[in-house]
């Protein structure tokens, strides 16, 4: 992508109204905009790493064996009216009227509408398990959306959705998602704790949030030290291993974790001393085991193996995509902005020529731009006639891992200086190990 020829309005002063870092530098990279409270539209840069962000979360649920699809933004009241819910959610729902004066609502979450579709269509035991899942933007009223797209009103979420037939094979499903979830944000390049947590508005009994630990998080959260050093699940993990995945959950549900709303002092304070933690954290994940509670009154049933109906038993799980594009900058970034893990940066590097118009200058990044797009590397080109310290400043701040600068002196010399965003570590190299380096 040529710099001159993209889309991405960088802020040179700090926006007032940005009360935490991740707020100030996703507004000053140009990949959010406000447009109206808790409502935002994704600008080119920020929209290349929710995709990727997405991406990720779409691979762990599908290698998990959920199967995706897409439910509708807006859903009819009766639906909701079925489950008792359309009342009990309270004003944080946006309720509306199409023109034949029908209710509608602007769906936070969609355990009534994927129940809906399940039971239109699946009725025998031999169906299941089954887990579908959608990504898919919600809206909730929030009384105080805050610090950007961490909590806004319109937002993206990831929501999973499992049936079984018995209590047994909804814990296995919600072993396999707890799973996948500790994946899935390792790949973001976070470390996140699985805590009890309360259930709320989505109900049930068996229910985790991932927390990710960061100084501006909402959530207080109380843990043992132990979990930063818990293995990840491998990528060859058998998710159909019921054991298997029932040994991933004991681990890490060993140790205490707890969320404000569930913490036990005692057994906190029973945790030796230097190996307690209390901090402030993130939720970018929440999963919830809540039996029969939309199957039942909804009538989705199938016929179990003794030939009698049986409602089924469900699970939800909740990522924020959306959340967690600021969450990762809330865990990486420096005084000069943004650092993106690779896994989600929006290039794989930028290449700048601090003196477009000189002919050597621009026959280098040329050379290289071309050479790194045929490897199929994300390469953006700052081409633009902007001072060089104005495009350092811009590399620094939208956080891609590479910075290959090319300048007057060290093209001369068929060289250029490679430097590591994350480090700060910088290499003069010559063109062609530089392209070998990246590509
Ligand atoms: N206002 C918000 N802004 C940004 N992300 C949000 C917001 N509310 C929730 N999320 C994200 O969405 C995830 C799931 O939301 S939730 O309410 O916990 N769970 C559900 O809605 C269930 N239906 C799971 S499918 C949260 O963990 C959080 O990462």
């Amino acid at each position: 992508m040529r710099l001159s020829r993209y889309f991405m309005p960088i802020l040179k002063e700090n926006p007032k109204e940005a009360e935490i870092v991740s707020h100030r530098l996703m507004l000053r990279a140009g990949m959010i905009r406000q447009q109206s409270q808790g409502i935002y539209s994704w600008l080119p840069l920020g929209k290349r790493i929710l995709n990727k962000v997405n991406n990720i979360i779409r691979e762990e649920q599908n290698r998990a064996g959920a199967i995706e699809l897409l439910m509708p933004t807006l859903q009819s009241a009766e639906l909701w009216q079925e489950s008792g819910r359309y009342d009990a959610y309270g004003k944080e729902m946006l309720r509306i009227q199409d023109r034949q004066e029908r209710p509608m609502l602007y769906g936070p979450t969609n355990e009534e509408m994927v129940t809906d579709i399940f039971r239109s269509y699946v009725k025998s035991y031999k169906d299941l398990p089954l887990n579908l899942y959608h990504i898919q933007l919600k809206f909730r009223d929030e009384i105080r959306p805050r610090f950007g797209t961490m909590r806004s009103r319109e937002f993206m979420m990831k929501d999973a959705y499992s049936f079984d037939l018995t209590l047994e094979g909804a814990v296995h499903s919600y072993n396999k998602m707890f799973a996948a979830y500790l994946r899935t944000f390792n790949r973001l390049g976070l470390r996140a704790i699985p805590m009890r947590a309360d259930t709320g508005p989505i109900g049930g009994n068996l229910s985790h949030e991932f927390i990710i630990l960061a100084d501006t998080g909402e959530s207080e959260v109380f843990c043992h030290k132990d979990f930063v050093n818990f293995d990840i699940p491998a990528e060859d993990t058998n998710f159909d291993d019921v054991a298997g995945m029932k040994a991933v959950f004991d681990k890490w549900t060993s140790v205490y974790a707890a969320t404000s709303e569930m913490h036990d002092e005692a057994a906190f304070n029973a945790i030796p001393d230097g190996e307690r933690l209390s901090a402030r954290g993130i939720e970018v994940g929440h999963i919830f085991y809540f039996g029969t509670k939309y199957s039942e009154p909804m009538g989705a049933k199938v016929q179990g193996p003794d030939g009698k109906e049986h409602a089924v038993h469900m699970g939800s799980y909740g990522i924020g995509p959306t959340r967690l594009v600021p969450a990762i900058i809330e865990a990486s970034h420096d005084e000069n902005g943004i650092i993106w893990p690779a896994s989600v940066a929006p290039f794989d590097a930028v290449v700048i020529n601090m003196k477009a118009g000189d002919q050597a200058c621009d026959a280098a990044c040329e050379t290289i731009y071309a050479a790194l797009s045929k490897a199929g590397k994300d390469v953006l080109l700052d081409d633009t006639d902007d001072r060089a310290g104005t495009k350092f400043a811009t590399a620094d701040l939208i956080g891609v891992p590479v910075q290959i600068i090319a300048g007057p002196r060290s093209v001369a010399n068929g060289e250029v200086e490679v430097k590591d965003r994350k480090t700060g570590a910088r290499e003069t190299m010559t063109i062609e190990a530089a392209i070998n380096r990246l590509a």
